[in-house]
């Protein structure tokens, strides 16, 4: 094939536009298509499927990034075609792959047939029904597709070498048999720097799952709604879905200390911990000059792990835990994305770890459920009142069922819990900062609240001091 530096010119101007596009911030990157498989097995076929590894390289020197473009690429005419048009070639017009019902069929036609090409090989655990797909709506960290409703196939953007934790750690836990997780049924595995790494991977769809965050907004709706009653009191109390959350929580983390190593977290351990979370302060603040002022309050509470006594075994976890990560369904809560952090690199995000880091995760966003539908309504402090009260009833649900299950409530933990809660809003800072800055005040005040700023106690009691009068 001999259209790359067309594709390259093309990929130059849409790549960056992408959601899930990380270098966003660094300068240069210049484009190389590393990779380019055709996944359309019909050799007449007049739209195919190319699936293209890109390389991306940077003005600063620093790593590379790889991205995978699945590109649907037509040599007739685009008309009356929709799709997601990345731009003309002289080899054709050029479609995102993903959004392109040619390019979908084509991609379950590979994973049916076990199809293997240029390294790029299907697996499916069983026979899969030939179904039609529908691009799951939101760009978000990766890109997924719904087969029938049978079937969620996500394709994994960023590529890291390796296996994939998000497949590794479903499929340790589908093994334990875990109520937790949707069955893991296919996966493509291709190679990467020599290195065999997972490219995308399609587990059961879960169709009558409500998401986690949707529920938890719908709560704080009837909350606000409800001027003069409390979070207990309204119609969509979340509490007892947050308590049986925290219990299915701390039941995943069992069964994965119970299948895959844990470590005790020893001085050494804990200091190594510390130095972590100084290191990735350090990375934001360069970044995002609004942390400047939380720096001393932050690093003061990041030093206070080094003198905790017994805190849980560390362990492998799900690594980025929030209400948008889990679904409700007539059994119970499901987990799904055990990627970790997107923006971490794969090693790091497969090193043992403590479950409080997940317990923190969910804290957080309990914060951002409750602050999210105050972003119009900043002129609104009762509001902003109802909102803490929201969050601390259905944290303190969370970490109950939490400790239930597991035996240890994460509260009597304080020290590294704050810490981990801390650092998860210092990382929620830099990513709104990168994808919607719109956001970054929830996380910000956030961090603010939690070192306990000055500026923000005395604004507080006053919001606080009324409402407690009014009871
Ligand atoms: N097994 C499943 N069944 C039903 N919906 C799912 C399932 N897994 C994920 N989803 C939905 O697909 C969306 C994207 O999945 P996710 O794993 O979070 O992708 P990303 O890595 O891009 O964030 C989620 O918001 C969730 O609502
Ligand atoms: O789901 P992803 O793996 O793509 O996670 C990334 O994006 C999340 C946003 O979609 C981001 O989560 C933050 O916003 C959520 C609400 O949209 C909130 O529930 C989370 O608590 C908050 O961290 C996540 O941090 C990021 O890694």
């Amino acid at each position: 094939m001999t259209d790359h530096s067309e594709l390259t010119a093309l990929l130059s101007d849409w790549l960056p536009r992408q959601r899930w596009f990380a270098g966003k911030g660094r300068a240069g990157g210049q484009l190389r298509v590393e990779q380019d498989i055709r996944l359309t097995l019909d050799a007449h076929a007049k739209a195919v499927l190319r699936l293209l590894v890109i390389k991306v390289s940077y003005d600063d020197g620093g790593p590379s990034d790889y991205y995978q473009v699945p590109v649907v690429i037509r040599d007739d005419s685009p008309f009356g075609h929709e799709g997601f048009l990345i731009g003309e070639s002289s080899s054709g017009i050029v479609y995102d792959g993903l959004r392109d019902a040619d390019g979908n069929a084509a991609l379950l036609t590979y994973l049916r047939r076990g199809a293997s090409r240029e390294g790029l090989t299907a697996t499916a655990v069983e026979t899969l029904e030939d179904l039609t797909a529908r691009p799951v709506g939101a760009e978000q960290s990766n890109t997924s597709v719904v087969y029938g409703e049978a079937y969620i196939l996500k394709v994994f953007r960023r590529l890291w070498p390796g296996m994939n934790p998000d497949l590794e750690i479903t499929q340790v836990l589908a093994r334990a048999g875990s109520g937790h997780v949707a069955r893991p049924v296919a996966w493509l595995s291709g190679q990467l720097s020599g290195v065999p790494t997972t490219f995308a991977f399609m587990q059961d769809y879960l169709r009558t799952g409500a998401e986690g965050w949707l529920l938890a907004l719908a709560s704080v709706r009837d909350l606000y709604a409800e001027g003069d009653l409390h979070a207990d009191e309204v119609g969509g109390d979340f509490a007892a879905e947050a308590e049986r959350l925290g219990a299915a929580t701390a039941q995943v983390h069992r069964d994965l200390a119970g299948a895959l190593p844990t470590r005790p977290a020893d001085a050494a351990t804990l200091g190594a911990v510390a130095d972590y979370l100084h290191q990735r302060l350090d990375g934001a603040l360069a970044a995002v000059t609004e942390l400047a002022p939380f720096e001393t309050a932050l690093r003061t509470a990041y030093d206070a792990v080094r003198g905790i006594e017994h805190p849980a075994p560390f362990q492998r976890i799900h690594g980025d835990l929030h209400l948008g990560q889990v679904l409700r369904v007539e059994s119970g809560w499901v987990l799904f994305d055990f990627e970790g952090e997107p923006a971490r690199p794969v090693p790091e995000r497969t090193v043992l770890e403590s479950p409080l880091r997940d317990v923190a995760g969910m804290l957080r966003s309990f914060d951002y459920a409750a602050q999210s539908m105050l972003l119009e309504r900043q002129d609104e402090p009762a509001l902003a009142y109802r909102a803490l009260e929201w969050a601390d009833h259905n944290r303190d649900a969370f970490c109950r069922g939490y400790g239930a299950r597991s035996g240890t409530d994460p509260r009597d933990e304080g020290a590294l819990l704050n810490a981990f809660e801390l650092d998860k809003a210092v990382y929620e800072v830099l990513y709104e900062a990168r994808h919607r800055p719109g956001w970054i005040g929830i996380p910000l005040r956030s961090v603010e609240r939690l070192t306990g700023d000055p500026e923000q106690q005395r604004a507080q009691p006053a919001v606080r001091a009324s409402d407690e009068g009014a009871q």
